[in-house]
């Protein structure tokens, strides 16, 4: 996965995927295909987490997928986030690949935030700067540099600790 997913082929991904989203969603089924995503289900583990169900039909591909992923904030040695993505066919329903949604999850996140920065905002960026250097931090990095020509850019550790007892 770490070899596969490249930036550059997510933003193009991305940008098709949420123009065929808007799409259907607007009710232009017929370009673009019908897409079923709903709002994401989770489940609350009291103090620890959530684990989230985040299923989708995308009849432009043949798909069937859905990402189950835990958010366990207090992890401390091992990830905080943890994702499988299962893929069926959506011709029969029969289960096609199991993908480790740890990368996905990762690179997907930091991804959309770079496609959506680059229709978002007023001229050319030049100066990034990124606060916490979690995995979310370090990928935002990665992605806003594969976009952009910046001329500055940075990420530290947050010094300020938001009360999260
Ligand atoms: N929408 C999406 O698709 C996704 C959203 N997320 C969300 O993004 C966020 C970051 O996730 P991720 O990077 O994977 O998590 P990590 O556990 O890798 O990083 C956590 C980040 O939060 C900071 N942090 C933790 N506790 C505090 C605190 N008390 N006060 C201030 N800062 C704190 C850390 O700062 P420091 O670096 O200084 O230690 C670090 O930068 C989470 O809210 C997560 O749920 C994550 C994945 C996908
Ligand atoms: O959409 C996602 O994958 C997640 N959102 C918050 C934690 C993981």
């Amino acid at each position: 996965m770490q070899d596969i997913l490249k930036y550059n082929l997510l933003f193009d991904a991305l940008e098709r995927g949420f123009a065929l989203f808007s799409q259907s969603s607007c009710g232009q089924e017929a370009s673009a295909g019908f897409i079923d995503q709903p709002v994401r289900t989770c489940v609350t583990i009291p103090s620890k987490g959530f684990f989230g169900c985040m299923p989708v039909y995308i009849e432009a591909e043949d798909l069937l997928v859905s990402k189950l992923v835990t958010a366990f904030p207090k992890n401390k040695d091992i990830p905080s986030h943890n994702a499988i993505v299962a893929v069926f066919d959506a011709s029969c329903g029969v289960p096609r690949a199991l993908l480790d949604g740890d990368i996905i999850t990762t690179r997907r996140t930091a991804a959309a935030s770079a496609v959506a920065t680059k229709h978002l905002v007023n001229g050319e960026p030049k100066v990034l700067a990124i606060l916490g250097c979690g995995v979310q931090g370090t990928s935002h990095y990665d992605a806003l540099t594969a976009m952009f020509q910046l001329e500055k850019s940075g990420s530290a550790r947050s010094n300020v600790r938001v009360d999260d007892g």
